[in-house]
């Protein structure tokens, strides 16, 4: 397929759909780092994303991590390089299909002293598929200080990537008829790119692929498999991307060992709070998720994502649609 031309300044709206959009969802080895680095600016306040990667094997919808990144990307290209983002809350309104490109516009709602705020809207086919809110924040010296203590797990290098270990339980044990359609299930969906990209290592896959008991929470630990550089920017883009990986399935994964199937799941809104600035997404970050409530086809999941030294880094919080097939 020809390359597609980029659009000329002040291109109306309505003609994105007219671009000839080559998808890049297999290609992101050598594409992750221009996903976030490479927005096209087509104006001031809009940014243009071709490169768009599925959240599931089996659906073609954009993974909602990656709008998260690009937006915090769009947004932080509008906001001088001493201001931090620290925190995003968001809603993903209307699912983003992979084979168009996302149009962000970037609305500069306050430039303060301290504290910079910036609403962003991306939009696909001239509707609305996600918005948000980020604040960006001048390094302050501490006042207070204080630092909740990391989870006890074994070290990344004692642990299996995830194709490896779930292939692992299904060869190691007795496993009965569900818990080897979640396995096979789970090995499906996990979606090429995650696993060029990033090394991903669950901790305790057996306890939580075949304990029908097990509660809804996970533990996996992540980095990316190559150098990414030394832009900060770019760390906290890719952090924001992989804070949506786990949300949804520590939610479903339990009924789904007990037999459930839901309809109909996707994430409904993220919120990431960044509250430390030095971290690298190619060195080992544990990443912690937990759903404290599901009910009403709505489950509500937090997350904390851990530096290697114990610093806890990134928190974040989901809610997220679950629906049983109707009857
Ligand atoms: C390397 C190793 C990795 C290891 C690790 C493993 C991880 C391996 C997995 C990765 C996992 C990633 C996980 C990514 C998670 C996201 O990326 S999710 C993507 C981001 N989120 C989104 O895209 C959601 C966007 N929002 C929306 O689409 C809309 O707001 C909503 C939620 C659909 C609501 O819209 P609405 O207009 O109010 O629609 P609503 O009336 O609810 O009806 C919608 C449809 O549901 C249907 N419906 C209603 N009830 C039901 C029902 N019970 N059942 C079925 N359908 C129903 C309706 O009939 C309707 O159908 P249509 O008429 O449209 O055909």
């Amino acid at each position: 397929m020809a390359k597609p031309k980029p659009p000329t300044e002040g291109t109306p709206l309505c003609n994105v759909e007219h671009i000839e959009f080559e998808s890049k969802a297999n290609d992101i080895k050598a594409g992750l780092i221009d996903t976030f680095l490479n927005l096209q600016r087509i104006d001031t306040n809009l940014y243009f994303a071709r490169h768009l990667l599925k959240g599931r094997h089996s659906y073609n919808a954009v993974y909602g991590g990656q709008v998260v990144g690009q937006s915090l990307a769009a947004a932080a290209a509008t906001v001088e390089d001493c201001f931090i983002p620290h925190s995003l809350h968001s809603y993903f309104i209307k699912t983003g299909s992979v084979d168009k490109p996302i149009l962000y516009m970037i609305d500069r709602i306050r430039d303060g002293r301290s504290f910079c705020t910036r609403v962003v809207k991306a939009v696909q086919d001239g509707e609305a598929i996600f918005s948000c809110q980020i604040s960006f924040h001048l390094n302050e010296p501490d006042a207070i200080k204080h630092n909740s203590k990391m989870p006890e797990v074994a070290e990344p290098e004692k642990l299996l990537p995830a194709r490896e270990a779930a292939l692992e339980v299904l060869r190691n044990n007795d496993v009965d008829e569900v818990a080897a359609g979640v396995i096979q299930h789970f090995l499906k969906e996990i979606p090429d790119a995650f696993e060029r990209v990033f090394d991903v290592r669950p901790v305790n896959p057996e306890k939580y692929l075949l304990k029908e008991d097990t509660e809804p929470m996970s533990m996996i630990w992540v980095k990316a498999k190559e150098n990414l550089g030394d832009d900060s920017r770019l760390h906290q883009c890719v952090a924001a991307y992989l804070t949506d990986l786990t949300m949804l399935t520590t939610a479903v994964r339990p009924h789904i060992r007990k037999g459930f199937i839901p309809s109909m799941s996707f994430s409904l809104d993220h919120c990431v709070w960044i509250h430390e600035n030095k971290f690298r997404m190619d060195d080992w970050m544990l990443y912690e998720t937990v759903s404290s409530k599901a009910g009403g086809s709505r489950a509500f999941i937090e997350g904390r994502l851990w530096s290697r030294d114990g610093r806890l880094i990134i928190s974040t919080a989901q809610e997220a649609l679950v629906r049983a097939p109707k009857v």
